[in-house]
Order: structure tokens, then sequence, then C-alpha cells
């Protein structure tokens, strides 16, 4: 029997949707399968190091992967197994995200069976509030997304597999900016986007709800209220603390104005074409 384990980081569901829905495929295909968020991957190891295939997936940050995603991704062992990548993105550009990943797990051994990219609502902050996406993924995401899954264990039978570079965005940024550090072509895109985080003291109820939401733990107990060390995902925040304290004792302070943020967006869009290759498999 094939086994497979997909690897997921979500925050707003979106991308665990999608990775449900591609396990609900497996599933249904005699597929012995696991679905584990990358949260509590540590404790169950087994589950993705010894599976016949694994699949990674994630939001698209910046245009690429969140960063400690492809932590984990470098630390994985291949041994010639099978893998296959996908994300969700809110519409805007989906970058080089897929490609990033597909070439760590080829390099760490693995053949990389295919790549999907799943438009979702966009959760960053100036977006939601834009109700950017709203909606998506939507019947005809997922719809997609399970014929994906179907293609992937296709190859898998089949031994078949694609280069990562079949990954590669079209987009003329992603392009341009391929050969050069990834934190430096995010830093370009972050520097125009980024807002500051506000804690109103007076307003926490000390619930540690965004202690709890965290992806990298960087937000401690203080005497009275949590601290925040901003260490964030390497330094780029995702907002999770905003958009889950209940109390709005955090806030974000949007950087530009609204019609700003539109045409950013706009000028680093995907075309539709680049869109339309939702999948890309052998
Ligand atoms: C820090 C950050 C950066 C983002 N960068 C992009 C981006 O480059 N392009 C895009 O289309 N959406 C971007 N988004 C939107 C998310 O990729 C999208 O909403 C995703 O589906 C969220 O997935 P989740 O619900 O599984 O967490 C970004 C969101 C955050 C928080």
């Amino acid at each position: 029997m094939v086994s497979a384990c997909i690897l997921y980081f979500s925050q707003t569901g979106n991308t665990e949707k999608v990775a449900y829905t591609i396990a609900g495929r497996f599933q249904g295909e005699g597929v012995d399968n696991v679905t584990l968020h990358l949260e509590d991957a540590a404790d169950f190891p087994e589950a993705y190091e010894d599976s016949d295939i694994v699949g990674v997936g994630f939001p698209t940050f910046f245009g690429y992967p969140p960063p400690h995603v492809m932590k984990f991704i470098r630390r994985l062992k291949g041994k010639g197994r099978s893998a296959f990548v996908f994300t969700t993105y809110g519409g805007t550009t989906a970058g080089d995200s897929l490609f990033d990943a597909a070439m760590a797990l080829s390099k760490r051994g693995f053949r990389v069976l295919g790549g999907l990219k799943v438009e979702a609502f966009d959760n960053y902050p100036q977006s939601i509030w834009l109700k950017i996406n709203e909606g998506r993924p939507n019947e005809i995401d997922l719809a997609r997304s399970e014929e994906f899954a179907a293609r992937i264990l296709k190859a898998h039978s089949e031994r078949q597999g694609i280069e990562p570079e079949a990954l590669a965005s079209t987009n003329p940024f992603f392009i341009k900016n391929r050969g050069k550090p990834r934190k430096k072509t995010v830093g370009a895109l972050r520097e125009k986007v980024e807002g500051k985080v506000i804690f109103n003291k007076e307003l926490c109820l000390f619930c540690e709800t965004c202690k709890k939401s965290c992806p990298t733990k960087s937000i401690t107990s203080g005497e009275a209220h949590p601290e925040f060390s901003w260490k964030c995902i390497d330094g780029m925040r995702c907002y999770q603390c905003v958009r889950v304290c209940p109390g709005k004792a955090l806030l974000y302070e949007q950087p530009i104005s609204d019609k700003e943020y539109k045409k950013l967006l706009k000028g680093i869009a995907d075309t539709p074409e680049e869109k339309a290759r939702a999948y890309i498999v052998p």
C-alpha cells in the first residue's frame, strides 16, 4: 500500500482546506495517509520520515515560502522518495514559492511529482479589510486540488517527476530576482507594505491567545502581559497575533493608503496566464 504524509502550515485555514482536500482524494484512492500541521510535525517524525510520498503546503509570503517552512524542508531526508508542493496565495502573486520549495526538496533527494497553487482570500491585514479575494478557495479551486491529487498519485505510480524549474514563475519581478538572496528580494516587497503593530496594554485580557498562535514562539509571558520579541518569522511579520487578539489590544498600523496599496498589488500581480497555471504535473 502506498503511504503519504501531507505537512502544511496554515494560519487562517486556506492552506489547511487544500491539504485536507488532497488528503480526501488520497484516502479515496486507497492511500494510507496522514495530514499534519507543521507545528505538530516534530511530535510525529515517523509520519514523514517513512512515507512513500511527502507533500508540503504553505501560504505564499511576499512571493516565497515562509522562511520557517524552508528551514523545515532543508532538514528532510528524501532518500529517493516522492514529494509534491502546494501553496495558497491571495490572488496577487504566488511568485517563486513553489519553485523554491520544490528546488529545496529536490536538493534533499526527493523526486518532485508536481506543484499546485490555489487562489485564496488574502489574509494580509490591509487586504482583509479590503476583502481581497474573499470567498476563495471556492468549489472550483478545491475540485482542481482534487484533480491535482489524482495526478500526483498517477505520477508516483508511473515513477515520473518534474524539474523544479517547471514551477518557476513567469512574473517579470521573480524572473529578474531569481538569482538574488531571498532576504533581499522579500525585503524589497516588505519595506513597502509592512506596517507596525501597536500593543495597547490597557486592552490586553492576558488570555495568551497571541502567544499560542505565534508560529515561531516569539511571544513569551511577562509578569502581567505578553512580551513580544518581534523576532517573528526571521523578522518577517505574519500578523497572526493581530488577527487572533480577542480584545483588540494589538493593532495593525497601515503604512500606505488603501489606494496606494491596491496600486502596488496591481503592479506586482501575476498575469491571468500565470494564474491559470494552477498545477504542474508530468
Ligand atoms: C506576511 C504575508 C505575506 C503575504 N504575501 C503574499 C503574496 O506575496 N502574494 C499573495 O498573493 N498573497 C500573499 N499573502 C496572502 C496569503 O498568502 C494568503 O492569504 C494565504 O492563502 C493564507 O493562507 P492560510 O489561510 O493557510 O494561512 C500574504 C500574507 C501574509 C500574512
